[in-house]
């Protein structure tokens, strides 16, 4: 068998090239650098597709590389060649590159319509240029939903704490504050006082003016109690006419001071609009480990006391 392949008969290559030192030269080097780079090319081919597994057309790559692997045998055979005139395997290997020429060029042309149809370096730059800007106007209308859902919780966190009529903290805010202050006041050891405020016969401004008028009374009553009121303290409307003022870090004697110029100010309300008022306040302080109730109720009891005593006053 192997006779049949290699009989003899054959006669190398290098006569051909007549032995002549610069054709064998040149062939050698032409035919063994091609050798080389048809060698690498298909590793470099075969590599490509291992790392690039999401490559389209993955099998293109590969009979590219099997394409050129074949044709540098066929080079290395031309070299053989030269020497032994081994022209069966040297066929054999050139019938073999011609198949898979054939079929790389089939498949390539096969494959033409999607090879086209991937877009562009230029088209992906436009696509991602107009999803760059797609993203900004996103982020903003984001930023601007954020904002008007800030305002929104704000406004109604505002509508939900706050007394409508006279824009002061409402009872359930205030007596969450209040519950806050006397927790830090016993824990830090701290005074805390609150002025229970009511405004004196009320009953007959409303009969007498309206209850309109009566409610004018009420807001100007809030705001002489706010005018009066150190940053620290806030005031929160208790009942109808009935107000609480706290004031944390403020002995009963302080207490007492805000609570008799709270009394000299309403006294000097004299808006032409606003009928002339006053009002009775019990001004009280946290005992020693005292309840939050315990005082509400002491500065509820003095406010009474305050009433029975003939109103406009204060009893601490
Ligand atoms: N205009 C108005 N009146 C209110 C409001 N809330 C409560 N009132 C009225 O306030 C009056 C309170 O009257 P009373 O509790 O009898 O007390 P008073 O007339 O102030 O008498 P004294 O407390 O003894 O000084 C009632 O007539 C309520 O209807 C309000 O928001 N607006």
């Amino acid at each position: 068998m192997l006779d049949i392949v290699f009989d003899g008969s054959f006669m190398p290559h290098g006569h051909c090239l007549l032995w002549r030192a610069d054709l064998l030269f040149l062939t050698l080097v032409g035919d063994g650098l091609t050798v080389i780079a048809y060698s690498l090319i298909p590793i470099a081919l075969i590599y490509i597709v291992k790392k690039r597994i999401d490559l389209k057309f993955n099998r293109v790559f590969l009979l590219f590389a099997g394409f050129i692997a074949f044709c540098g045998l066929s080079h290395a055979m031309g070299l053989v060649n030269i020497w032994h005139g081994y022209y069966f395997i040297a066929g054999l290997i050139k019938f073999t590159t011609g198949i898979i020429s054939i079929l790389t060029a089939i498949f390539l042309w096969k494959i033409m319509p999607q090879i086209l149809a991937i877009p562009s370096q230029l088209e992906l730059q436009k696509q991602n240029k107009e999803l760059l800007l797609a993203k900004e106007q996103l982020k903003e209308s984001n930023q601007s939903l954020e904002e008007k859902v800030k305002q929104r919780t704000a406004t109604l966190e505002k509508l939900a704490s706050t007394d409508p009529l006279t824009q002061v903290c409402n009872r359930r805010v205030l007596l969450e504050k209040l519950n806050d202050e006397h927790d830090r006041a016993i824990r830090y050891h701290r005074n805390l006082s609150i002025l229970m405020l009511d405004i004196d016969d009320f009953k007959s401004i409303n009969d007498s003016y309206g209850h309109d008028e009566g409610d004018k009374v009420i807001v100007a009553f809030a705001q002489t109690l706010q005018k009066n009121c150190r940053a620290l303290d806030y005031v929160g409307r208790y009942g109808g006419e009935e107000f609480i003022v706290v004031m944390p870090e403020t002995n009963i004697d302080e207490a007492s001071q805000l609570a008799n110029r709270i009394i000299e100010s309403v006294s000097e309300i004299s808006d032409n609009n606003i009928v002339s008022f006053s009002c009775s306040i019990g001004a009280a302080s946290l005992k020693k480990d005292g309840s939050l109730s315990e005082l509400i109720k002491h500065a509820d009891e003095l406010m009474y006391q305050a009433k029975a005593e003939g109103k406009n006053r204060v009893v601490s």
